[in-house]
């Protein structure tokens, strides 16, 4: 049985209404043009959710148009940057089956015409309402007599037809749908890619946010390998906007949700996920991966990827992202602020201040500058918290398992034990891995001088809690800011529970070191740029997991993705199928680590579809996936 496809041309085909666009033009440099505006898009509207019948719509909108011949040739040029994303890219589709593709638009031929044909569609195969003209060339009126301008126009259009197989109508008004009520289609595709209307998806057989989800449900070829929407994401912890308007703009269906989640609950949620997005609090185990039956990546939006098991991840081809610098200065300069307030006992006075006590004193309170400053991991934010540190006049100690450059006059030093001698304020920038978990306990107070200051801005499990209230009782530490917590709240309407509670010169905050506008606005942008292009080039740069590659961009080729167990020969055996198939490689591009190999291979873009079959089926396949 043959397929035609009846595609509506405003918001379907283009992105916007040509008459609100024509309005724009018409209207320009007259007083009333923002009102009208206004009053076409409500017409507009009202006239696609079938509110209003669709002959009023028409007819008032031109009323308040005011247009003229001669404001088309600038309609038809706008109208062409217009054309829908997901139909510019499928002018494949349009080249094979323009006998079976059909433009059906109660809009006017005068500018759908052009635009079409220039995308392929035949010239008998456009119908559209036609415009009349005075000797001046302003419009007047439309064509009274054409099927389009009146309600239930489309079907009697298709009815005139009489087309001899299934008939697929894709559109995002009510005028679309009333073709499938009219008995005269077999399905209707709620075209969302630029306007969702809730009555018209209502009444849909199914929703297609792009042209790829109806080719791709109709089993014909598109111009991308996968429809964008069918990819799922799960954003959870409250994610920055930016974050999530980026994944959204780029198709994927996204889901938010403001807390993290506990290990059950995620194995529930994360069925049918491909791109998850935690923060810190998320936990995920290797439980969660396994019941992860569509996860292809993590998005980490943070710098701790602690919480992830990356091992399970790997194990099952899953490459996980973070945002490693992107606030870190925030972090320093939570730092900073805190070592300034607790060396002058702020809190505490202010606290007395808000119970009416005056308590003017130096006593207890000292500059930082020249104070000894220890940090403990000198990674991307001890560093920076050395050099700035080092700015104000504070005189510069770290310690750090790994050789690291000493930033400015920092002198380092060769044990965690002889710094804690020599500081007069510890602060741990340590990473979160297990292997650091109580690396300061009541042993490592001890051997800090009396009266340090004490600052825990990394991860809640490297510090031993009772053994630190403890050290603040006896007054070894004489302030302490900490931030991380062993145990945290889920979201903020759980409460906080600690022993640290009240306890004097204690700064206790919500794990908000990098809880800034401007490092979330940061990560938010960061973290789903490297999850797009991974999974739109396979590009794996800044993967805490997967071996780095810095892909090209993939032209006019198939990119073919295989994750592998790290064992020999299977890159023999990715080429030896190639071969035998006589496939010629465009480029191939392989990195591996200590577990997985990564390899991508460009070919040309004729295979036959066994190759992909005999590619999945290597043995030590973790996971495959084509790119076109
Ligand atoms: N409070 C917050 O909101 C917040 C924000 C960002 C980062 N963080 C945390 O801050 C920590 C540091 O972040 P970063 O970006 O600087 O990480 P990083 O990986 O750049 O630096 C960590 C450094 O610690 C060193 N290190 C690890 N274990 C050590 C040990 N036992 N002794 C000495 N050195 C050790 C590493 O060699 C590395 O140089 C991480 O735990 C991160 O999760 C917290
Ligand atoms: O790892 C980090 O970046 C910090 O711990 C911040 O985590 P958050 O995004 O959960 O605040």
């Amino acid at each position: 049985m043959d397929k035609y496809f009846i595609i509506d041309f405003d918001s379907t085909l283009t992105r916007v209404e040509a008459m609100d666009l024509l309005a724009s033009i018409s209207l320009e440099g007259k007083p009333q043009k923002v009102a009208a505006e206004a009053k076409i898009k409500e017409l507009t509207d009202l006239g696609m959710n079938g509110e209003i019948s669709f002959r009023d719509s028409l007819k008032d909108r031109l009323l308040l148009l005011e247009a003229n011949k001669s404001h088309l040739p600038q309609l038809i040029n706008a109208l062409k940057d217009q054309v829908s994303v997901s139909f510019q890219r499928n002018t494949e589709f349009f080249a094979t089956y323009s006998d079976k593709i059909y433009v059906i638009s109660n809009g006017f031929k005068e500018y759908i015409e052009p635009i079409v044909t220039s995308l392929g569609v035949l010239p008998d195969h456009i119908f559209a309402n036609e415009l009349v003209f005075d000797e001046k060339g302003n419009v007047t009126g439309f064509d009274e007599n054409n099927p389009l301008s009146k309600d239930g126009g489309k079907a009697e259009v298709i009815r005139a037809l009489d087309l001899d197989g299934d008939i697929y109508v894709i559109g995002d008004g009510h005028n679309d749908y009333e073709i499938k009520a009219a008995g005269l289609a077999n399905r209707f595709y709620a075209f969302t890619e630029n306007v969702s209307r809730e009555k018209v998806m209502e009444k849909a057989d199914h929703i297609a946010p792009s042209l790829d989800e109806v080719l791709f449900v109709n089993k014909i070829a598109s111009a991308i390998s996968y429809p964008k929407n069918r990819i799922k994401v799960l954003l959870l912890e409250n994610v920055h906007p930016m974050g999530v308007a980026l994944l959204e703009n780029e198709g994927f269906s996204v889901e938010v949700y403001p807390a993290g989640l506990d290990e059950d609950e995620l194995c529930e949620k994360i069925k049918g996920i491909s791109i998850l997005g935690i923060r810190s609090k998320t936990q995920v185990t290797q439980k969660v991966i396994e019941n992860a039956n569509r996860l292809m990546a993590i998005g980490a939006f943070c710098i701790g990827t602690n919480q992830i098991d990356l091992d399970a991840c790997q194990d099952k081809g899953i490459a996980v992202f973070n945002a490693p610098f992107s606030n870190t200065r925030s972090v320093v300069e939570l730092a900073l602020g805190s070592i300034i307030m607790l060396i002058r006992n702020i809190f505490d006075k202010s606290i007395l201040m808000h119970h009416g006590k005056w308590d003017k004193s130096a006593s207890g309170s000292r500059e930082i500058r020249g104070k000894k400053l220890g940090i403990i991991g000198y990674g991307n934010i001890g560093a920076q918290l050395s050099v700035v540190a080092e700015s104000i006049g504070m005189d510069v100690y770290y310690y750090d398992a790994e050789e690291k450059l000493a930033l400015g006059n920092a002198t380092k030093v060769e044990s965690m034990e002889a710094l804690l001698k020599t500081a007069d304020v510890v602060t741990l920038h340590v990473d979160g891995r297990v292997e650091n978990t109580n690396i300061i306990t009541e042993k490592e107070f001890n051997l800090m001088k009396d009266g340090v200051i004490f600052l825990n801005l990394s991860r809640g499990h490297v510090v031993d809690i009772p053994a630190l209230k403890a050290a603040i009782k006896s007054k070894k530490v004489a302030g302490c800011a900490i931030d991380v917590f062993p145990k945290e709240p889920k979201s903020n309407n759980d409460p906080f529970e600690s022993e640290l509670r009240g306890l004097p010169n204690t700064i206790l905050t919500p794990h908000i070191g990098g809880s800034t506008e401007e490092a979330q606005v940061n990560i938010g942008q960061f973290v789903p740029a490297r999850i797009m292009d991974y999974i739109n080039t396979g590009t794996t740069t800044n993967s805490v997991n997967f071996p780095n590659l810095q892909l090209p961009r993939l032209q006019n080729a198939h990119r073919l993705i295989h994750i592998h167990k790290n064992v020999p020969g299977i890159i023999a055996k990715i080429n030896q199928l190639f071969a035998q198939h006589e496939i010629n490689i465009v480029g191939q591009y392989l990195k591996t680590n200590e577990k997985i190999g990564y390899v991508i291979t460009d070919i040309d873009k004729a295979y036959p579809n066994d190759l992909i079959k005999s590619l999945r089926d290597i043995d030590h396949t973790i996971k495959f996936r084509v790119l076109y």
